[in-house]
């Protein structure tokens, strides 16, 4: 289940990135930065660069087993001093959800081919109406 969260933060993160302050001069990739800029981080560019996910735009949660992608290549909760301080708990909070929902409910979507809408955040376009039926 861990790995189906994993796969969906993979796809749909819900923090698309965050500004930088550049504190010194440096180099990325044969372009000059210098200090004082503001740069921008993306986790959707790094989450479908298929240098670190082999198909990036494929549903495959067992790219998640085992040793799992090379650090700072996932990155929903960010990575280094700035990582999301509520990461453990929002991953709990995640997997206690779909537990529940998996096993006390069978459930469908109304809408079978809603799409996702970012706005920031990613989200369902007709706010993801689902029908439950309690087991
Ligand atoms: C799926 C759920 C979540 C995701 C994907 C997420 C993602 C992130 C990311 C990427 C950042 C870094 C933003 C930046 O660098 O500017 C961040 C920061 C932060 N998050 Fe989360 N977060 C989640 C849930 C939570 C929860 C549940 C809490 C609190 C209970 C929380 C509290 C914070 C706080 C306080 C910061 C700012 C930390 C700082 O500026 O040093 N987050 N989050």
């Amino acid at each position: 289940m861990e790995c189906i969260a994993c796969e969906v933060l993979r796809l749909a993160p819900p923090v698309q990135g965050a500004f930088r302050d550049v504190l010194t001069d440096f180099m990325y990739e044969g372009f000059y930065i210098p200090k004082g800029w503001k740069i921008y981080w993306s986790t959707h560019s790094t989450h479908k660069n298929s240098e670190y996910f082999l198909e990036p735009y494929k549903f495959d949660p067992s790219r998640f087993d085992g040793r799992g992608p090379v650090p700072y290549t996932f990155v929903p909760f960010e990575g280094g001093p700035k990582m999301c301080p509520g990461k453990e708990y929002a991953r709990l909070e995640i997997l206690v959800f779909m537990h529940n929902l998996v096993k006390r409910f069978k459930w469908g979507k109304l809408i079978p081919d809603e799409n996702i809408v970012v706005n920031p955040m990613p989200v369902s376009k007709k706010s993801l109406p689902i029908q439950l039926f309690p087991y």
